[in-house]
């Protein structure tokens, strides 16, 4: 096998550059080539209104893709939860790594736990998902607070907890440990009170299809659990018809029985995001051995979730 450095395509966020180089390591492990990183400049790495308007994380991924499709770089990471469902012709992922910490995260000022915020506590967030959920608990629960929409990257949203503007922001566990800012953290949100987004904490890697050879050694990467669990996630997703920065959260996790796993747990939940309506149900299923049967299990959760009106909770932004 070739000795030569193989390219990994990479946004310049330091959130995406820890990852990417915590990959790079694992890659020439497994494949015995040095990486070297290719960063991808995109104007929404420039412009924090432009990235607003034109919708997220869409851009980066379509910008990483379309290196890969013109063969500039061998392969690419992506956070899975901002991928769209569709995979697109001509690249496959090939290989979804273990999976981090999944679940959503509070940094708050004076160490504060959220059960602990004061009466109304202002709490930023830019997700739908984690409005959704946190105004739902906190309604059901007797707490005061107010989701404040926020945006920018992970520092941006912590400075505003420095600066006194906001009494705390959620973010993802995955990323603040993958930038070793995990020590931030003051409390972790149980998945039974925020669900996090189908796909969170796990990474995807991606190549063009006709790499063989580079699929083979990256697939050394792949943990079928992840993807299984993540399939199941995503087909929910893709079967509410929602898209990345809808109101779903979305879990697949392993139930056992000391020792002996039994079966895969799926849980879903969409919500308006005042938290005043709902649709949250569970499922679960012998451990898939395809993912076609991972998919069938998203599916099915979503057609039950959709009978319940999943459908009319969604329809906040879109439209
Ligand atoms: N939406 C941005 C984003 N995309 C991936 C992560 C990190 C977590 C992950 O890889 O799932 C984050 C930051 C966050 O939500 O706090």
């Amino acid at each position: 096998m070739s000795t030569k450095a193989l390219r990994l395509g990479t946004r310049r966020s330091k959130l995406a550059m820890a990852q990417s180089g915590q990959v790079a390591d694992a890659v020439s492990q497994v494949t015995g080539r040095p990486v070297e990183l290719v960063e991808i400049t995109t104007y929404g790495d420039t412009s924090r209104e432009h990235l607003a308007q034109i919708g997220g994380t869409g851009v980066f991924v379509t910008a990483l893709r379309d290196a890969l499709l013109r063969g500039e770089v061998d392969f690419a990471v992506h956070s899975l939860k901002d991928l769209p469902t569709g995979q697109p012709e001509g690249l496959v992922l090939a290989a979804v790594p273990e999976r981090e910490d999944p679940r959503d995260v509070l940094v708050a000022r004076d160490a504060l736990k959220f059960t602990d915020l004061p009466r109304g506590a202002r709490i930023g967030t830019g997700s739908p998902r984690r409005m959704a959920q946190l105004n739902a608990y906190a309604r059901g629960h007797g707490l005061d607070i107010e989701t404040v929409p926020i945006r920018g990257n992970v520092d941006t949203r912590i400075g505003y907890v420095r600066d006194g503007e906001l009494d705390a922001v959620v973010l993802a566990a995955a990323g603040l440990n993958r930038m070793g800012r995990g020590d931030e953290v003051t409390d972790f949100l149980s998945v039974d009170t925020v669900l996090p987004a189908p796909g969170q904490g796990a990474l995807a890697i991606e190549c063009a299809a006709h790499q063989a050879d580079l699929i083979a050694a990256l697939g050394e990467l792949d943990d079928p659990f992840t993807r299984a669990a993540v399939t199941a996630e995503r087909s929910l997703l893709a079967a509410l018809e929602a898209g990345c920065s809808a109101p779903v959260g979305a879990l697949a996790d392993l139930l056992a029985d000391g020792q002996i796993v039994k079966e895969m747990r799926l849980r879903g939940v969409v919500g308006t995001t005042d938290g005043s309506r709902t649709v949250q149900l569970s499922t679960t299923g012998p451990v898939p051995e395809t993912y076609d049967r991972a998919m069938a299990l998203g599916r099915e959760l979503a057609a039950e979730m959709l009978a319940q009106g999943a459908a009319g909770l969604m329809g906040e932004r879109a439209l």
